[in-house]
């Protein structure tokens, strides 16, 4: 707790004395650049943590901004205005949400299409504020109103900003201790991981999005009208929305007070410059360019480095673990069957009529030349790639046109060719992701006891002797050599316990020693929930050890699907496939 109440009990301490160090004037030029800051800090929790960059914030801040100064001008009283602001707070959080979830849905980037569509926005809303002169006063801008409470904005409203900050950084601080930071996080560091983990991707940008859009929406509504008593276009137009971009990415979009450093920093350098030195636009402009390029951390993060550098911090030695709650139910059981499957992209057919039906349970490994459709395959079952043709099933369940997070929920779990963690995180981040996978509800995640979720098969997995992992939990995955990235792969794999278990090409990459124990780990898991493993290998020694059957394929095409044996001896398959080991 100590690490959130000393920043915010800092911060909190240096907003106060500013008016008695520099006079009242002085904490009403920065209680403005707090406020920017605030709507600033929204945007470095979206862009900082989820990748997703908004280009049109100043929607929510000027709209907001907008509607207390309408309620104000009216004034309809205490009740009232708290009312509205509750509903218009609500409102944008729902519009927000929705727009982004609408925008990101069946898409795996973190958006140049999104950061257009809120360019464009606000860009219309700058038009209309302009233009609805009855509404908005036009390009006057709309004054005439006391501010709220009637606080004076040069000596009492400057508390009230302080307390938005303090109230925002504390909550920003808060959320980060939180597995839903560590979510949050995932999306920007690996999304088809986190999808194929059953986390809808879409949803969560969506919420982080609204989320930046209240924040935008506080700073906006609760502070600017009382403190400058006119809100104007520009409040609502792009170039405030470029602004806000530029603050956050000075000060650092990774750290909580980085946005409010980069509003006070490139606010005051402007009101300084801004008389002295005709070109100090341009100055400005080359300053941005420069954090961009040669510190993308931002000044937060150079401050953070220096800080490491005096005072070095030890990783502290992971928690003590306690029980998951069990995996949920999914909603699919049985054999998994194709039937007459054809997938085409653009002009490539990469499937051409497959047709086969698994065992209920088992191992079945899938062979075949480079090219030959293998991993297209898995991706049809998870609804990486979309079918142009025929069916998928996994018991009754028709699973061909579900989105990849929804694969986990039928009880299908995939572990990918590369092995596809999340690389900028630690090796225990990694499994309590994971161990969130298909157990977590919504409250869990705001949870810090939620981290310390393990399973008896996780537990069971990381004591294993030969299995690294154990050694190396607080180590950063981009540290591990290749083959401990497959097994820290195969264990968040499998650490949602699914019945179906697509593996490709596990032991790609690993030593003879490390490949024996990958087999050994995938046979015993097979043995101990009775399901079905389906494994793209190359190596025959392999397939030929672990195979309850095995499925060949030529050209997009099924071409022998039998028992390693029969496959062994089928001549189609000898005249296609040598039969070679790796
Ligand atoms: N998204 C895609 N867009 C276009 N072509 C694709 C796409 N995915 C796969 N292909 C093509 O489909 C064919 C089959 O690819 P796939 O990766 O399924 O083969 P594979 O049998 O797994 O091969 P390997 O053993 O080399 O991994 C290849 O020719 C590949 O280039």
């Amino acid at each position: 707790m100590a690490s959130v109440l000393l920043p915010v009990s800092l911060l909190l301490a240096a907003l106060l004395l500013i008016p008695e160090l520099f006079g009242d004037f002085t904490a009403y030029q920065i209680g403005l650049y707090l406020i920017y800051g605030i709507a600033a800090q929204g945007i470095g929790f979206l862009w900082g943590k989820t990748g997703v960059l908004p280009l049109g914030q100043a929607l929510f801040f000027g709209f907001a901004a907008y509607v207390t100064a309408i309620t104000l001008r009216a004034e309809t009283g205490l009740i009232t205005e708290l009312a509205l602001a509750v509903a218009v707070l609500v409102a944008i959080a729902v519009f927000a949400c929705a727009l982004a979830a609408l925008i990101f849905r069946g898409r795996n980037d973190s958006g140049p299409y999104f950061s257009l569509i809120t360019l464009a926005l606000v860009m219309i809303a700058e038009q209309i504020a302009g233009t609805a002169t009855t509404l908005t006063g036009g390009f006057n801008g709309l004054s005439g109103f006391d501010s709220l409470g009637k606080l004076d904005p040069f000596a009492g409203f400057y508390y009230v900003i302080v307390g938005v900050t303090v109230a925002v950084s504390l909550l920003l601080f808060v959320l980060n201790r939180l597995p839903v930071n560590l979510i949050a996080r995932a999306v920007a560091d690996n999304e088809p991981r986190l999808q194929l983990l059953g986390f809808p991707t879409h949803i969560i940008k969506g919420a982080a999005f609204a989320f930046s859009a209240v924040i935008a929406a506080l700073a906006g509504g609760g502070c600017l009208p009382s403190h400058q008593g006119i809100v104007t276009p520009t409040s609502m137009g792009f170039g405030l929305s470029a602004e806000l971009v530029i603050l956050t990415a000075v000060g650092g979009r990774y750290h909580v007070l980085g946005p409010l450093i980069g509003a006070v920093l490139v606010g005051w350098a402007s009101a300084e410059l801004r008389d002295s030195f005709p070109y100090w636009e341009l100055l400005m402009a080359v300053a941005f360019i420069l954090v961009v390029l040669k510190a993308p951390g931002g000044i937060a993060e150079l401050l953070e480095a220096g800080y490491r550098r005096v005072r070095a911090t030890k990783p502290g030695a992971p928690s003590k673990v306690i029980a998951a709650p069990p995996t949920k139910a999914v909603d699919a059981a049985g054999p998994l069957r194709f039937d007459d499957v054809h997938l085409q992209i653009g002009v490539v057919r990469i499937l051409n009529g497959v047709s086969f039906q698994t065992p209920a349970t088992g191992i079945v490994s899938i062979i075949g030349p480079n090219g030959a459709g293998k991993t297209s395959t898995l991706n049809t079952i998870t609804g990486n790639l979309r079918i142009t043709g025929g069916r998928i099933t996994f018991g009754r369940r028709k699973i061909d046109s579900r989105p990849p997070y929804k694969a986990l929920h039928s009880g299908i779990g995939r572990k990918l060719q590369v092995p596809s963690v999340f690389f900028s995180m630690s090796v225990s981040e990694n499994l309590a992701i994971a161990m969130m996978a298909n157990r977590s509800r919504l409250l869990d995640l705001l949870r810090p006891s939620t981290y310390r979720w393990r399973s008896r098969s996780l537990s069971d997995l990381l004591d294993h002797p030969s299995v690294p992992l154990k050694e190396e939990l607080v180590e950063p995955v981009d540290h591990l050599p290749q083959g401990h990235r497959q097994f820290l792969e195969y264990a968040m794999t499998i650490a949602a316990e699914p019945q179906v278990l697509l593996l490709d090409e596990p032991c790609a990459g690993l030593s003879p020693d490390e490949t024996a124990l990958m087999t050994d780990l995938v046979r015993h898991y097979q043995a101990e929930t009775g399901g079905l493993v389906i494994v793209i290998e190359h190596d025959m020694s392999i397939v030929e050890a672990i195979s309850d059957k095995v499925l060949v394929m030529h050209l997009g095409q099924v071409l022998a699907f039998d028992t390693f044996e029969q496959v062994r001896r089928n001549p189609e398959v000898q005249a296609v496939y040598a039969g070679g080991t790796k």
